[in-house]
Parts: C-alpha cells; sequence; structure tokens
C-alpha cells in the first residue's frame, strides 16, 4: 500500500514529460521481466526457434497474416529440428510418433484458445470451435447422423449434379475444339461451393450456373484472413469482446467481409430452417436428406439435447467454409500434378475411360475400386494438406510426455502437417508427385502403412475432420466427370506453381503453390478444355 501511495504522489507531482517517461520506463521493466521469463524458466526455454518467436507472438501474427506460416515452419523445422518453439507458448512436433500422441483418442489436449475467436460472431461455438473436450464429443455425437454411411449414399447422388455440371460447363466453348483459357482453381471453388450447399441446405449456390453467387468466394478468402491472425493476436482478450459487433466492420475491410459471410451463412440457414417448418406443419417428411435435415432433426440420445439457433448458425458458416474449400483446392491442385506429370495423367485418364462406358456409371461402389484415382488424391493431400500448418492443442491437467519429452499443463502443441508430408524418410522425393507411394502392390504395404501414419491431411482422432468420407466422395465424382468427358491441356504456360523469382520456400516450380489462411487458398492451374466425344469420332 505504502509503495502504491508514493508512486501515486509521485505521478501527482510530475509534469507531463515526466509521466511518459515514467510510463515508458515502466512498459520497458515490464516487457524486459516477461522476455526474460520467456528464455528462462518458462517451460517451454529449453526448446528452439527463431529469437523473436521464443519471446512473442507477434512473428506468428505476420507469417498467418502473410498466408506463409506453412514455409515457416518448414523453415524452422529444417533449421531447429523436429520440436521448434514458434510461439512464446506453443511448440510444433514433427515427429511420426507425435502426431497420435498429439490429436489421437488418448490425448491429454483439448483446442487451444485460438479457436474463441474463429466463429464468435455467430453466438456459440460451432463443432470445430468447441474447447470443451465433452461438449465438442457432445456436438460431434449429434452431427453423426448427417456424416452416416447412409447419409453419405444419399450425399453420392447430390454431390454427381454438381459434378456433371462442373465437366459439362467446364468443357463448354470446347465443342468444336479447344476451348479458350479457364482456371481451374475458379471452376473447382464453384463446385465446392455449390456441392456444398446443395447437400448441406438443400439449395445451391449456383455458381456453376452463373455470376451471382460468385461474391461470396473472396468474402470467405477477406474472413479466413481475418480470422486467422487475429485469433493469435497477444491482445486478443481485450479484441475478443468486440468481435462479431459493429465495430469489427470499421477494423478493417477483411474484418467487415468476415460479419458478411456470416450473415449470408445465417440467412441460408433461415432459409432451411423455415422449410423444415413449413414441412413439419404440412405433416411432410423431406425426401431430400441434406445436411440440414439430420442437423434440424438431430437429437441426442443419452441427453436429449437438440441444437441451439446459435450453435446451429455456427455449423453452418462452418459446413460451407469447411466443405467448399478443402474440396476445391485439392481438385486444382490434383490437376496441376496432373499436367505437370504427363504420364500420371495417361495413366488416370485411361484408369477412368476403361472402368466406365457412360456418365451415367460413374458412381459408387465402382469408383472406390479405382485405385490411381484413390492414389492421386491422397498424394494431392499429401503434398499440399488443406490445412497445412500447427492446429493448437492445448496440453491438460497431469501434462503429456512425447519422445521423453514432457509437456506441462497448459502449453500448446501441434503438428505441422506440410512439414511431415514432407519428411523425406518417409516420403523419398518428397516434392515429386508420386502416386504409387500410396499403393501396396507398386511401393510395399509396410511402406504405404508408414505413408499413411504420417500423411493426416484430415488429422486423426475425436477432433479430425467428420467430412472426410464426403470429401473422397466429392474428390473422385469431380475429377472422374472431367476427366472422363473432356481433354484437358495446359494453356500457354503452367500456372499455378512456384517460381526461381519467386519469395523464399516458394521456388519449387513442381510444387502448386498456396497460402496458409486456415485453408489454402490458391490460383491456376490455367487450362484449355476439349469434348472427348471429338476425339472419338
Ligand atoms: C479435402 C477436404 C478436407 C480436408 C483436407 C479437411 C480437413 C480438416 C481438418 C484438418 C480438420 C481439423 C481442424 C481442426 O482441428 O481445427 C477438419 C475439421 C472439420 N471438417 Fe474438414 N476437411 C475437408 C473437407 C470437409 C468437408 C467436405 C466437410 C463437410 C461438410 C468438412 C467438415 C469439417 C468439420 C465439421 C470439421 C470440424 C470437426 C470437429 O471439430 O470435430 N470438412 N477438416
Amino acid at each position: 500500500m505504502y509503495i502504491f501511495e508514493r508512486a501515486l504522489a509521485i505521478w501527482q507531482a510530475s509534469s507531463y514529460t515526466q509521466c511518459a517517461l515514467y510510463l515508458t520506463f515502466t512498459f520497458i521493466f515490464y516487457f524486459f521481466i516477461v522476455f526474460t521469463y520467456r528464455l528462462t524458466f518458462h517451460p517451454l526455454a529449453r526448446y528452439p526457434g527463431p529469437f523473436f518467436a521464443r519471446i512473442s507472438d507477434w512473428p506468428l501474427v505476420i507469417y498467418c497474416y502473410r498466408g506463409d506460416r506453412h514455409l515457416w515452419e518448414l523453415k524452422n523445422h529444417l533449421k531447429y529440428g523436429p520440436i521448434v518453439r514458434y510461439g512464446a507458448n506453443s511448440l510444433s512436433i514433427s515427429t511420426p510418433t507425435s502426431l497420435p500422441l498429439i490429436h489421437g483418442p488418448k490425448a491429454n489436449v483439448k483446442k487451444g484458445s485460438w479457436y474463441k475467436t474463429l466463429d464468435i460472431s455467430a453466438g456459440a461455438p460451432s463443432v470445430q470451435m468447441e474447447i470443451n473436450k465433452h461438449a465438442h464429443a457432445l456436438r460431434r455425437r449429434f452431427l453423426a447422423p448427417a456424416f452416416s454411411e447412409r447419409a453419405l449414399k444419399n450425399a453420392e447422388k447430390l454431390i454427381t449434379v454438381s459434378a456433371l455440371k462442373l465437366s459439362k460447363n467446364l468443357g463448354l466453348g470446347g465443342e468444336e475444339g479447344w476451348s479458350e483459357a479457364k482456371n481451374m482453381n475458379d471452376w473447382a471453388t464453384y463446385f465446392g461451393f455449390d456441392f456444398i450447399s446443395d447437400l448441406g441446405y438443400g439449395s445451391s449456390f449456383g455458381m456453376l450456373d452463373g455470376q451471382e453467387n460468385r461474391w461470396i468466394p473472396g468474402v470467405l478468402k477477406s474472413a479466413s484472413v481475418f480470422l486467422y491472425y487475429v485469433g493469435y493476436l497477444p491482445f486478443i482478450d481485450f479484441v475478443r469482446p468486440l468481435m462479431g459487433t459493429a465495430i469489427q466492420d470499421y477494423i478493417s475491410q477483411d474484418a467487415a467481409d468476415s460479419l458478411k459471410y456470416t450473415e449470408m451463412a445465417n440467412s441460408r440457414l433461415a432459409a432451411r430452417m423455415e422449410l423444415e417448418r413449413k414441412l413439419k406443419i404440412e405433416g411432410k417428411e423431406t425426401s431430400r436428406k441434406d445436411t440440414f435435415h439430420y442437423l434440424l432433426n438431430s437429437k441426442d440420445a443419452v441427453t436429449g439435447k437438440t441444437f441451439t439457433k446459435e450453435e446451429l448458425q455456427a455449423d453452418s458458416a462452418l459446413i460451407i467454409a469447411a466443405g467448399s474449400d478443402g474440396v476445391a483446392i485439392t481438385i486444382a491442385a490434383c490437376m496441376f500434378y496432373l499436367l505437370k506429370n504427363p504420364e500420371a495423367m495417361g495413366r488416370l485418364v485411361k484408369e477412368i475411360r476403361e472402368a466406365f462406358s457412360s456418365v451415367e456409371e460413374i458412381r459408387n461402389p465402382k469408383l472406390n475400386t479405382l485405385l490411381y484415382l484413390h492414389a492421386c488424391i491422397e498424394e494431392t493431400l499429401r503434398m499440399n494438406p488443406p490445412k497445412p500448418s500447427t492446429l493448437p492443442r492445448e496440453v491438460l491437467q497431469g501434462g503429456l510426455t512425447i519422445d521423453e519429452n514432457h509437456f506441462p499443463k497448459g502449453v500448446n502443441i501441434g503438428s505441422p502437417l506440410y512439414v511431415m508430408h514432407h519428411d523425406p524418410s518417409i516420403f523419398p522425393e518428397p516434392w515429386s508427385f508420386k502416386p504409387e507411394r500410396f499403393i501396396a502392390s507398386e511401393s510395399t504395404a509396410e511402406r504405404v502403412a508408414a505413408a499413411r501414419a504420417v500423411s493426416a491431411p484430415f488429422l486423426i482422432g475425436p477432433m479430425n475432420c467428420i467430412g472426410k468420407n464426403m470429401s473422397f466422395i466429392a474428390l473422385k465424382l469431380a475429377l472422374a466427370h472431367v476427366l472422363f468427358s473432356n481433354d484437358v491441356r495446359i494453356s500457354g504456360k503452367l500456372t499455378g506453381g512456384g517460381g526461381k523469382d519467386e519469395e523464399e520456400g516458394r521456388e519449387r516450380e513442381d510444387e502448386y503453390q498456396m497460402q496458409d489462411w486456415i485453408i489454402g487458398f490458391r490460383d491456376g492451374p490455367m487450362i484449355e478444355v476439349r469434348k472427348r466425344s471429338l476425339v472419338e469420332t
């Protein structure tokens, strides 16, 4: 008390200049103590990493903002080894043994506090943002019927509608020869949004057909840029209460777009809820079992709980984003690698065209027997995992031991997927597109098992991607339909890859480039398309 009274007396007796000096000194002293603690007594003090990242989260914020976090993580692991301190309280661990220990069913972790910010404007956390382990498990139980085997059987028919449209409209203009140049990324994005809205709400965005809703991917991109870095801001606890309010409109265009995106997702959901309500009044069961049909009628068997409106809104925004973009980037990236590797393209086209004799036949169970198609998708997801950087998991009471290192409660750990997917000891020639590494008869069963144990684009364990099986259906249908009905060639020079004059980490011409903003964003390749019937007649 005495010290406080003395300080107050000095403050009152001081001029403005002196007060400014005292404040500056206090700040410097405070940060000196904080930084010294982080470098000495902090539980992660002994782990290596870039100097500024060991004392502050600002370098992480900057790389998230720039979309280069995955490249930074790779550079750090090459320099410092398998365990890297990338933030004041955060480690990324790239050993194969660490993946199940951090993300598997028995991992003593919950999601890190970064998740608290992601869908704050929805008024409730989505399943992905639910930090409480038990609440998360409950939400997963709720969602399960929408992703069950029965639902997926239904989903295949619905996704086929968009896959057919992608194949037809991408090939438009190619009836009389090669079409004009088309950006594969744009068309893959239209497909991603159309299939997920059709499947999710029973009404497609119609991006494959027309311009009206083609603004949505741009807004989602801005929202992702903003929400990615903002969650890591060192003073986020003070910013969070302002998020989702009108103030967000004045922070930046990205922040305003984030609200616009949420409003769009909410209005889609409202329309779907209204339809469900009307059907119930009329005593009709919807014959079209889309994702929200399941969610709106979901009731937990154990607790009897149903979804709240806010939870549904949060999941609605999540499902559009998570469902559309992971699939879209994988289609665009796969096309890039196939065009870059004509042998692989030839083999895949042959496999698809020999398996089916008409577009109507392109469906499961046969589609799932196409080994090379499956391997091309797995290899693309290895090279370009859509969520390429460490997703933070916070260690719970009791700590966690990995490779003889003990991590105490409260620290963040995670698996850097992009780094792990390019580990040359598991994936020889890691920057080359080699689908064969996922085919047992062309590699060995042991090598394929080792590759699958490390290549985890959907992550693993209870917090992994619930849409994994749905993604494979969508990816296979889209690629099979496009390559069955059309020939595809590079327009001019192959775009979408790195280049010698690009910034550090982006020099590899053979690698499809992406920006990491929660999901991977990208551009190209530019392609030309010719209807296949032309070649045959
Ligand atoms: C190639 C496509 C996709 C990839 C690579 C992918 C990857 C992932 C990853 C890595 C996560 C974990 C994120 C985290 O821990 O923060 C995740 C979560 C999630 N994904 Fe996907 N995803 C894809 C497509 C889809 C699709 C099509 C849907 C379905 C509509 C979907 C729905 C979800 C949901 C709801 C979560 C949250 C799960 C939870 O927290 O329990 N994803 N995804």
